[in-house]
């Protein structure tokens, strides 16, 4: 890592307001007796059962499971991405069950999302995308929002490619721009649905290095979703889903 990015990063973050808060003596995310259910009438399928669990600051929870068990459908209803429908969620202290869609806004600002699809803007360069990641927090001038955007593409190994447009970069560069993207705000909790999966070993090792060391230095919580058992070592927690039951 540049040293003169670590200096920029460090000045640019004194006054950030995504800083570690009081809510870190208490979990982050909470949920209690989650259920969920898809279609209606004939078709209303029960996809997650009485979910309970609770993280707290800092900590980094891997979630693992075969396909189809709900492990998406948790990480975006935490998100705010799908309004949750019965029992309870709380994200940061503020219930999303039953919350009016500007509590919801305000949730999805405060996760951070890498998600296996990387949904960047193809006709934004990789700096544009990453830059886009600040434009919710308006509190960074243009040039700010630049330092801190090229210094999170360097920390990605895509230095070179800031001026890269997102549809030429390949499958693993652009999931390393969406990362890139999902931490230069240095969000409170990160939501990850299989962040390594485009990445050769060493370039998803260095991944998610660098999402545990933000999570260790931030107070910043991670819930990611994985296969991939190269990664496991770096959770404090794993948990394990099947058939939408948490055990
Ligand atoms: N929008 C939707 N409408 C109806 N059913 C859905 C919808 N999204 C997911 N499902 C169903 O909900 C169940 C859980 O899906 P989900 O994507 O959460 O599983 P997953 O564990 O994340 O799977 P994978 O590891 O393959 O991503 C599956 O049976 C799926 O078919």
């Amino acid at each position: 890592m540049n040293p003169a990015s670590i200096l920029t990063w460090d000045r640019i973050f004194v006054r950030s307001p995504v800083r570690p808060s009081p809510v870190r003596l208490s979990p982050v995310i909470k949920v209690e007796h989650l259920d969920h259910f898809f279609g209606e009438d004939e078709l209303k399928k029960q996809v997650l059962f009485n979910i309970n669990l609770a993280i707290n600051a800092g900590e980094i929870v891997i979630l693992t499971g075969p396909s189809g068990s709900g492990k998406t459908t948790l990480l975006s209803l935490m998100g705010g991405l799908r309004s949750p429908q019965s029992g309870s969620l709380r994200i940061l202290n503020t219930e999303l069950v039953g919350a009016p869609k500007a509590v919801a806004v305000e949730a999805r600002r405060s996760c951070g999302y890498i998600f296996q699809a990387h949904n960047l803007h193809t006709s934004l360069t990789a700096m544009e995308n990453v830059m886009m990641g600040l434009e919710v927090h308006g509190t960074y001038s243009r040039s700010e929002r630049r330092d801190l955007a090229l210094h999170m593409l360097e920390v990605v190994g895509l230095g070179k490619r800031t001026q890269y447009y997102a549809e030429a970069l390949s499958g693993g560069q652009k999931q390393r721009v969406a990362i890139a993207r999902a931490l230069v705000s240095r969000p409170q909790i990160v939501l990850a649905d299989e962040p390594t999966a485009a990445l050769d070993k060493q370039s998803g090792r260095d991944v998610v290095e660098l999402m545990q060391k933000l999570a260790k230095q931030q107070g910043c919580t991670i819930l990611m979703v994985t296969h991939d058992n190269r990664i496991l070592d770096v959770a404090d927690r794993i948990i394990h889903m099947e058939d939408g039951h948490l055990n």
